[in-house]
């Protein structure tokens, strides 16, 4: 492939060094590898997880782990964070551009719809924007929680070839490596099943946050929106060149074939479900193998709160999540109409309403 454009995650575990100390060398040489990249034709988004760690440093007194305590040392540690990639690839003459974001951002089409034109400008005016979460004031509501789910969405919003996620690990391996000596390295995963998810652990340590976990989820969401990923080690000399000439020693996670369009990627990358429809059978093979719309008839189970227009998580009988989509209905509406005949709705409701619980258009089926 040609010129591509390449996200690129740095985990606390690749900025730091040993401890909470930014890991000032690292970051030159990961700045020289994207200069080069960038001589090369290639665009550049880097995902810089390193904010409370950066602020931890600064502060002579110890300080705790709650919620507020970390929100106050990103704050702290953001502004150092950003000064030291600003000025390291000043040194190559590469603007860099600071973008902070929370779920909300991506939440609602229109935030998304922003940011997304933010990042394409700053991509054709040749910045590198450097992304991280706004963490000083992301309450529980609307934080992704982890920058590797946050890549992902990076990712889509950036149009990108490909997600590299840097780590201290060379990669996915059959146990976690810190603790089982034998574990072995995944090299290729064409998809991300149960079993799989069962292999990735949590972080090793109390610097990173969500593990292998949350990059396999990371890798998920990429998959399905036709994004390459590839988890390595940061530390290994020319590291992101190596990727690019497919000569590191990592996990590739292949990207599927048909890509998702544009409104299904922002569905899969973005809003939380805040409910669940329980469909039978039948249901079941119509939107996974006909591709249909999710009809009332084939409801059989509604729980958690929602409102129409809300993203709600559909499973089957056994609890197996199969899409997830936009929903015609509240949970009380959809209580009311389940294994209704479509043209019964509006005589149940005693309104006129949608004729679908979910239209295949603003579904994704995962
Ligand atoms: N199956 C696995 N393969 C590799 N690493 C694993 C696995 N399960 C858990 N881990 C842990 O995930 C850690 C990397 O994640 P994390 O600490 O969050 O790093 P980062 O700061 O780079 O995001 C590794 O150091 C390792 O201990
Ligand atoms: N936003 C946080 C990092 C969150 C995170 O996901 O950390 P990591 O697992 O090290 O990539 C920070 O800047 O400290």
């Amino acid at each position: 492939m040609g010129q591509q454009t390449i996200v690129i995650k740095l985990g606390t575990s690749v900025l730091t060094a040993g401890d909470i100390h930014l890991n000032k060398p690292r970051m030159v040489e990961l700045v020289r590898q994207c200069a080069t990249l960038k001589q090369q034709g290639h665009q550049i988004v880097l995902v810089s997880s390193g904010a409370v760690a950066a602020g931890r440093s600064q502060l002579a007194q110890p300080v705790g782990d709650s919620i507020s305590e970390k929100q106050m040392l990103a704050a702290i540690g953001q502004g150092q964070l950003i000064h030291l990639w600003q000025s390291l690839f000043a040194l190559y003459d590469i603007p860099v551009a600071q973008m902070l974001l929370t779920r909300a951002d991506v939440e609602h089409r229109e935030r998304y719809l922003t940011a997304r034109d933010t990042l394409t400008q700053l991509l054709k005016h040749q910045v590198i924007p450097i992304i991280n979460e706004n963490d000083a004031v992301a309450t529980s509501e609307i934080k992704v929680g982890d920058n590797d789910n946050l890549s992902a969405m990076v990712a889509i919003l950036a149009n990108a070839n490909k997600l590299v996620l840097l780590t201290d690990q060379v990669g996915l391996f059959t146990a976690d490596p810190r603790t089982n000596p034998q574990a072995e390295l995944i090299a290729q995963v064409h998809k991300i099943d149960d079993e799989l998810r069962a292999l990735a652990g949590d972080s090793g340590t109390s610097l990173g946050t969500g593990g292998m976990a949350t990059k396999l989820q990371a890798a998920d969401i990429a998959q399905r929106a036709g994004i390459e990923t590839v988890i390595a080690k940061g530390s290994e000399a020319d590291i992101v060149l190596k990727i690019m000439s497919k000569e590191a020693l990592s996990t590739t996670f292949m990207r599927f074939d048909a890509p998702l369009e544009g409104r299904k990627k922002w569905l899969l990358s973005a809003p939380k479900s805040t409910g669940t429809v329980i469909i039978d059978n039948g249901a079941c093979l119509a939107i996974a193998r006909q591709g249909a719309s999710l009809l009332a008839k084939g409801v059989v189970g509604v729980s958690g709160s929602f409102v129409r227009g809300d993203l709600i998580t559909v499973t089957d009988s056994q609890g197996q999540v199969i899409a997830k989509g936009l929903c015609g209905f509240s949970e009380r509406e959809l209580d009311t109409i389940k294994g209704c005949h479509s043209l019964d709705i509006a005589s149940a409701l005693g309104y006129k309403a949608s004729s679908v619980v979910i239209h295949r258009d603003d579904m994704v089926l995962l």
